[in-house]
């Protein structure tokens, strides 16, 4: 615990199913800790199999009743969960940045992202309409749509709570119901959900709750034959794993996987905006974004000019307690993450040339701090270059022309995201066109249109999440088509 303790923390976060709050039928549980004390200040249930069982029979308990309400009706409730997430804003974001170690501003910005979150999916279901299609004066054909079922969803630590209200909004709004097994080292946020789905008058068991560790509780749900579909979003390897069990039972998968985002800097770009992009780009969210751009590429006759402004630029990003409204950089989520950048930085200072950070700021004692570490000359086979660190971690490099520019960019197994600096327009389409990635962004950061589909290339993910992408994972189409007139049907069999 720590000064910045939030006020109203749970000692003990249960499960929570058909809507009671309920610990484990085991009895087992395990410790929570925040980033900067790293000691626990309180317990989870740790689901097994027994709980994801119970959890399951509740939402398909809660299945026919929530699903076969319209679009519209459900739109209502969805919009009172934003209500309810508005309301406890200021609640959420402290849980949120005492438990991850995010900066308390921007968690408010994670909250306020959640609420639109149910608004936007709202709004979507509510103006749904279904496809017909008539061949002449013969057969008329109609598409219904319908809820998939129980979908199963599992969420990683970095902006748990807005990554939760990314599949349970539009899980909601198509009519599945759900079981949520949140990430084990940041469960706080997620212990507010009863009380915000409760005052939103969600029916009991529509959304239920399964804490614990991946290896248990996630395994259980990827393993439940009836859930049949599976919203991942976390780490390639587990992604691999998961779609490797799921082939027994033939789950439909949506994963949004890592990422080693390159941007590229082309010599005619407005440096100054870019600049600003980079360094909010790798170093908000701590960096542990799914969407960082990692890698920056540079063209040469620009490039000592950028690396020595990007460092600078590192060397004042203000890294302290996460509570602190002047933080921009707080604390990594959990010591072993911790340990792992860390390492990368060590590898860091061999593979490349450090030119910022790489070290603990030294008025901060204990705490997963990092300052901002630029790495500069990375060559293109570096770990630094080709895996995901997912912390405030950039590996920089020179390129002498756009086909070098999109060779180095191509050059790792992740396909996320993308962002391209130039003022020749025409070229940031070219290099937005051959880049191997499922979103690029031209002149500008991360900024999100929730119409737009989301997810990535390669070994980023399978299949898109947002807008209607995500109505359509979380429903089953059936075609049924109707004769008009009359009908030959080819007479088989002579006639009787
Ligand atoms: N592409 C995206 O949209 C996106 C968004 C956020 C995070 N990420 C990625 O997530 C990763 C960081 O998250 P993480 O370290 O929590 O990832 P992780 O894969 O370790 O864990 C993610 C979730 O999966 C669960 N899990 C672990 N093993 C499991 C198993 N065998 N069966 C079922 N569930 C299991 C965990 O408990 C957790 O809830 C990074 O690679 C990051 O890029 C991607
Ligand atoms: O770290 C990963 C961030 C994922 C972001 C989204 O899914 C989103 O912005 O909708």
């Amino acid at each position: 615990m720590t000064e910045h303790t939030p006020a109203g923390l749970p000692g003990t976060i249960h499960h929570w199913i058909g809507g009671v709050a309920v610990p484990s039928l085991d009895g087992r549980t395990f410790d929570v800790a925040d980033p900067v004390s790293n000691t626990p200040y309180a317990q989870a249930a740790a689901g097994g199999p027994a709980d994801v069982d119970r959890a399951v029979a509740a939402a398909r308990a809660a299945f026919p009743g929530w699903s076969e309400l319209t679009g519209r009706e459900r739109a209502r409730t969805l919009h009172r969960i934003a209500d309810a997430v508005e309301d406890r804003r200021e609640q959420l974001a402290h849980f949120e940045s005492y438990d991850t170690g995010l900066p308390i501003t921007q968690a408010r910005g994670q909250a306020r992202r959640a609420a639109e979150n149910f608004r936007y999916f709202a709004d979507v279901v509510a103006s749904l309409g279904e496809e017909a299609f008539r061949q002449g004066n013969e057969q008329f054909s109609y598409v219904v749509r319908s809820a998939a079922g129980v979908a199963g969803l599992i969420t990683p630590w970095n902006t748990p709570f807005m990554l939760e209200s990314w599949k349970l909004a539009p899980a909601l709004a198509a009519g599945c119901t759900v079981v949520l097994k949140p990430a084990e080292w940041t469960p706080l946020s997620a212990s507010l959900w009863p009380e915000i789905l409760t005052a939103a008058g969600l029916p009991d068991g529509a959304v239920n709750i399964v804490h614990g560790i991946g290896e248990e509780a996630g395994q259980a749900l990827v393993d439940h034959p009836a859930v049949p579909l599976l919203s991942f979003t976390g780490s390639t390897t587990t992604g691999r794993h998961i779609a490797a069990c799921s082939a027994r039972h033939l789950k439909t998968l949506s994963m949004e996987l890592g990422g080693k985002s390159p941007v590229v800097v082309f010599a005619d770009a407005d440096l100054d905006a870019a600049l600003d992009s980079v360094v909010f780009g790798v170093f908000s969210l701590n960096g542990e974004r799914c969407t960082a751009g990692s890698r920056v590429l540079v063209e040469r006759s620009r490039y000592a000019e950028f690396t020595r402004r990007l460092a600078e630029r590192a060397g004042r990003v203000r890294v302290g307690p996460p509570a602190d409204p002047a933080t921009e950089v707080g604390a990594l989520v959990h010591p072993e993450h911790y340990a792992r950048v860390l390492g990368y930085v060590d590898l860091g200072k061999e593979e490349a040339r450090l030119v910022a950070g790489g070290t603990r700021p030294a008025h901060l004692a204990p705490g997963n701090y990092l300052q901002p570490t630029v790495f500069a000359d990375t060559p293109r086979d570096a770990r630094i270059f080709q895996e995901e660190i997912f912390g405030p971690v950039v590996a920089v490099a020179p390129f002498d022309d756009e086909a070098e520019a999109v060779a180095l960019a191509n050059a790792t197994e992740y396909g996320l995201a993308a962002y391209v600096w130039t003022s020749d327009l025409k070229r940031g389409h070219r290099i937005a066109h051959a880049v191997e990635s499922g979103m690029v962004w031209i002149n500008s950061h991360n900024v999100r249109d929730l119409r737009t589909p989301f997810g990535g290339v390669k070994a980023s993910g399978l299949g898109r999440e947002g807008g209607a992408h995500s109505i359509d994972f979380y429903t089953e189409y059936k075609t049924v088509h109707v004769a008009l007139g009359e009908v030959h049907t080819p007479r088989f069999g002579g006639t009787a």
